[in-house]
């Protein structure tokens, strides 16, 4: 068996006439953090869209693999049993909390479906059966440890909207948590976050991936993040990919330079020199 967990095979994505992904390939491993980057407007989002569920591709395949042998083929399932069934979780480049509701309620709701499984669909929970209180109990224990781990625990009980941006966007991360993933997928989870916070997630996503074994796909601007964390990241260049290897192996490639500097590759070396690279 391969050991990726992911497999993007020829996928492409157009919004009328703009190709907005085009025939894009890649693999994402197994305990692995993947980084797809690339400048603005590449398709980054785009292929997060795809693979979660939220845009279903004009063309190609999206194979997700479970530890447990079973494959899954993304483009052919609704969301909610992407996040349920293929355990696949991501969050969103613009934070997208229950702001309203507490910090350990956005975490409850995220255990939903576990939730009302236990409930009967409302009569154990109507009744307050033993078999629901246990499920709520290990659903609040499963909420404390994912609060613990981010730092939110004395939070707990204010409206996640109170919440600094950099604390929302670890709620987040422990929201998909909660979910139990095999893979987790996160829309620029550095974004706005200062040198300090960049840090603590680091330290976060590297915890997530070595305590719990979840493989990581991540789009980030943060280069410093992708460099310092990521074991392959994928370059994405007008919705084609122009470069995949180590951090090492695309940092030095001439046509990531040149996609992130704005200059054609015959350019690259004048440029690299003019800005010292
Ligand atoms: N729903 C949509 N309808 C039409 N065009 C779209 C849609 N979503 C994305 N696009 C276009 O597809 C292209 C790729 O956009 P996408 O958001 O995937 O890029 P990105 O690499 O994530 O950019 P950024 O780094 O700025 O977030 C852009 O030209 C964008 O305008």
């Amino acid at each position: 068996m391969s050991d990726a967990i992911l497999s993007v095979e020829h996928l492409t994505m157009r919004f009328g006439g703009l190709v907005a992904v085009n025939d894009l390939s890649f693999e994402a491993r197994r305990g692995d953090i993947t980084a797809v980057i690339g400048p603005n407007g590449a398709g980054k989002t785009t292929v997060f869209n795809c693979i979660t569920g939220f845009y279903k591709p004009t063309q190609g395949r999206i194979v997700m693999r479970q530890k447990a042998g079973d494959e899954f083929f993304l483009e052919r399932l609704p969301d909610f049993r992407i996040a349920r069934t293929a355990k696949v979780a991501r969050t969103f480049q613009n934070i997208r909390l229950f702001s309203g509701m507490t910090v350990l309620e956005n975490l409850l709701v995220a255990q939903h479906n576990p939730l009302m499984a236990a409930s009967g669909w409302s009569i154990s929970g109507i009744l307050g059966l033993p078999s629901y209180w246990r499920a709520e109990k290990q659903a609040i224990q499963k909420a404390a440890y994912w609060l613990d781990k981010c730092g939110l625990i004395d939070r707990a009980d204010d409206p996640a909207g109170d919440l600094a941006y950099g604390p929302q966007r670890a709620l987040e991360i422990a929201r998909a948590m909660c979910t139990e993933p095999e893979l987790l997928c996160l829309d620029e989870p550095a974004a706005g976050l200062n040198p300090r916070e960049s840090l603590v997630l680091n330290e976060l996503l590297r915890f997530i991936r070595r305590e719990h074994g979840t493989s990581l796909l991540l789009i980030e601007h943060d280069m410093s993040v992708v460099m310092e964390i990521s074991d392959h990241v994928v370059v994405l260049d007008y919705g084609t990919k122009i470069s995949d290897g180590t951090p090492g192996q695309v940092r030095e490639d001439p046509k990531v330079i040149a996609a992130y500097l704005g200059v054609d590759d015959s350019e690259v070396e004048k440029v690299e020199a003019e800005v010292g690279l």
